[in-house]
């Protein structure tokens, strides 16, 4: 949850750093309020402002009312003289109600509207950023924590009107008290002090314990939702996961306690220091009063109205203290939200560029190498290749597992670029093309394509989410995959959520939803499609007949980059690019790659061979061609 990352601010926390940052992330916070509705932060503003000044004007009534009902007198007529003073009173009681409830309803709009414009802010900008920074350790931390800080910008909405009402209110009591004798003001400063640092000292230590424990706290949390989550469903009944899982929870849960326990206990004993040290500045203060009265420099009215300044100042005072307390615990969440914002710009994938050829003959891989951002042991997942796609045709990678052919798709579709070497469309290098119209032209069925949760139509039409999704294109998609099946059988047809545990939810098989994944990216008829294993969980016929349609596809001018490991499948390919650790072993045509031997050349036909004998169809090498070939070689070559 990003709590460490205020580590070194919690240490820091103090009176000075809290005061001296104040105006600033107050500032900040106005800023966004104005953008969400400057309207309602107008009225807010103007509540507080009214509120603060109607509660100076009433103290000042009340220091009138006192002088008047205390001056001696029948009591009659001092009564009389003190009623316009009263209504004062009175009156200024009402506006505050009236504008206090004015600024309850203003916050109440504002609030859930900060949270929004906070929210979409960063949302739009991880949007748009690099793969690479979402897979970034250190911009997931900040992101992690910076989701707290919508929340904390709403949150800070309310805190910073407590803080502009008890300030102006303490400003109206420390000015009477300034008038009534200059002894009073330092008084009250005193009397606060016990409470502050009492509030002070507990919020940091609890800060310092949630950086501590926050990991415990969230591995505690993952394993209380593992037994209830439904993809661990299945596995927790079978192998009776529950009780260890449970176990954990217990004693993680209980480890928790303690902490909170301990927290608790120095709380209390904090609260009670402060408490005396509090009474004793107030008996001090209040003898103070005393002295001045029984010296005769203060008289009778005046100490009255001290009493109730003091009383009024202290607990705004107290009050400023706990709001700035809270006002600084959720600024930190904000202020990452700023970071995660700066970070974001710096990240985002750029716009503009040059315009692609309108007509690409071929993409051309030249000596590229890759190596994942954050990889420990510095290994190339792409080394020296050498790849080239000429359009319209079927180019198959195969290899072993972790042997580059995800990867090369990816770089090849704009989501990473090389760290030497270039990718050339015609002659263009990818790295100055404009990457919108770069990934425009690419639809991806990846191994680990995404499910939405959401009805099947959409999870078709999202394909091309800005064209309209008529229901003919979807049909003619969902056709090519198989998929219109899979859709006849939904209960509510195009319109049936697929997703589980809502209502109306219904779960499909891995196999269909490859096949809506397909229909997906067959919807987004792109010039070029990447499929990643697009038959792994496919029936022995699905799989043929998405095969075929693949074939056709490139007789209809598509290109198709097919990473498979049924190598049976890739024997209509135009040509064949066998990776190992990421390097290009060897190419060709399947029949060429078939002739190959020896130690280098030769693992596809190694490959091949051993996939044959799985299924006892080694002499099928020979036998002529069969179109694509009826579940046939269907093992992971990593059995090589
Ligand atoms: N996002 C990533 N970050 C860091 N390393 C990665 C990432 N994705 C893949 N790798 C590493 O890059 C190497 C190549 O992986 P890649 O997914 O391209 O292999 P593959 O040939 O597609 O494998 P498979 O047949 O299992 O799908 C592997 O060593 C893998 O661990």
């Amino acid at each position: 949850m990003g709590w460490n990352q205020h580590h070194g601010s919690f240490l820091e926390m103090n009176l000075r750093s809290m005061v001296t940052r104040m105006p600033g992330l107050i500032a900040s916070t106005i800023r966004l309020a104005h953008r969400a509705d400057p309207r309602a932060l107008r009225w807010v503003a103007g509540a507080e402002l009214g509120t603060g000044i109607a509660k100076a004007i009433g103290l000042i009534a009340v220091n009138q009312v006192l002088v008047h009902v205390l001056t001696p007198g029948d009591t009659a007529g001092r009564l009389t003289a003190a009623t316009p003073a009263l209504l004062v009173v009175a009156l200024a009681a009402l506006i505050s109600a009236l504008l206090r409830s004015l600024s309850t309803a203003g916050t109440g709009r504002l609030e859930p509207k900060v949270f929004r414009v906070a929210t979409e802010q960063y949302l739009e900008r991880v949007a748009h950023v690099e793969l690479e920074a979402v897979e970034d350790e250190e911009f997931h931390k900040l992101l992690d924590s910076a989701q707290w800080g919508a929340e904390s910008a709403r949150r800070m909405i309310k805190f910073c009107t407590s803080v502009v009402t008890a300030t102006i209110s303490l400003i109206a009591a420390a000015g009477v008290l300034a008038v009534l004798h200059w002894t009073l003001l330092p008084l009250l400063a005193v009397m606060t002090l016990p409470s502050a640092w009492s509030s002070l000292t507990i919020a940091r230590r609890r800060y310092i314990s949630f950086h501590t424990w926050v990991q415990h706290a969230r591995a505690g949390q993952l394993l209380g939702r593992l037994l209830i989550d439904t993809d661990a469903a299945p596995e927790v009944r079978v192998h009776n996961v529950s009780p260890f899982l449970l176990r954990h929870y217990r004693t993680m849960a209980e480890t928790g306690e303690k902490e909170q326990t301990r927290l608790a206990g120095l709380a209390a004993r904090t609260g009670l220091i402060a408490s005396g040290w509090s009474g004793l500045t107030t008996a001090a203060t209040y003898t103070t009063l005393g002295l001045l009265l029984w010296s005769g420099a203060m008289d009778l009215a005046v100490a009255g109205t001290a009493v109730i300044a003091i009383r009024t100042g202290s607990a705004n005072l107290e009050g400023l203290v706990v709001q700035l307390n809270y006002l600084y615990e959720e600024s930190l969440f904000v202020a990452d939200l700023n970071r995660l914002c700066d970070e974001a710009d710096r990240r985002l994938i750029p716009t503009g560029g040059s315009p692609l050829p309108e007509k690409v003959h071929s993409i051309r891989f030249d000596n590229v190498t890759f190596t994942y951002p954050g990889t420990t042991d510095g290994v190339p997942a792409l080394k020296d290749v050498d790849v080239t796609i000429p359009t319209g045709k079927i180019i198959a990678l195969v290899g072993n597992n972790g042997s580059g052919k995800s990867t090369l798709a990816k770089l090849l579709c704009g989501l990473y670029a090389p760290d030497q070497g270039k990718i050339l469309w015609n002659d263009l290098d990818a790295a100055e093309a404009d990457r919108a119209e770069l990934f425009d032209r690419v639809a991806v069925v990846a191994q680990d394509f995404f499910r939405w949760p959401f009805t099947a139509r959409i999870n078709v039409a999202i394909g091309r989410p800005e064209a309209p999704s008529a229901e003919s294109l979807l049909n003619t998609a969902a056709q090519y995959s198989g998929a219109d099946e899979t859709v006849a059988s939904l209960p509510r047809g195009w319109d049936t959520l697929l997703a589980r545990g809502y209502k109306g939810g219904h779960q499909i098989s891995g196999g269909q939803w490859q096949r809506i994944g397909i229909a997906r990216a067959r919807h987004r008829d792109a010039q070029i499609l990447v499929v990643d294993e697009p038959t792994s969980a496919l029936d022995a016929e699905a799989e043929q007949r998405v095969f075929d349609q693949i074939r056709s596809l490139a007789a209809e001018g598509q290109t198709v980059i097919l990473i498979t490991h049924r190598l049976h499948s890739v024997r209509h390919a135009d040509e064949i690019y066998v990776l190992d650790h990421g390097r290009v072993t060897e190419h060709g045509t399947f029949d060429a790659l078939m002739r190959a031997d020896g130690d280098g050349p030769g693992q596809f036909r190694r490959m091949y061979k051993v996939q044959s004998e799985q299924y006892h169809l080694a002499e099928s090498v020979e036998l002529p061609t069969q179109a694509v070939g009826p579940r046939a070689p269907v093992a992971d070559t990593s059995s090589s």
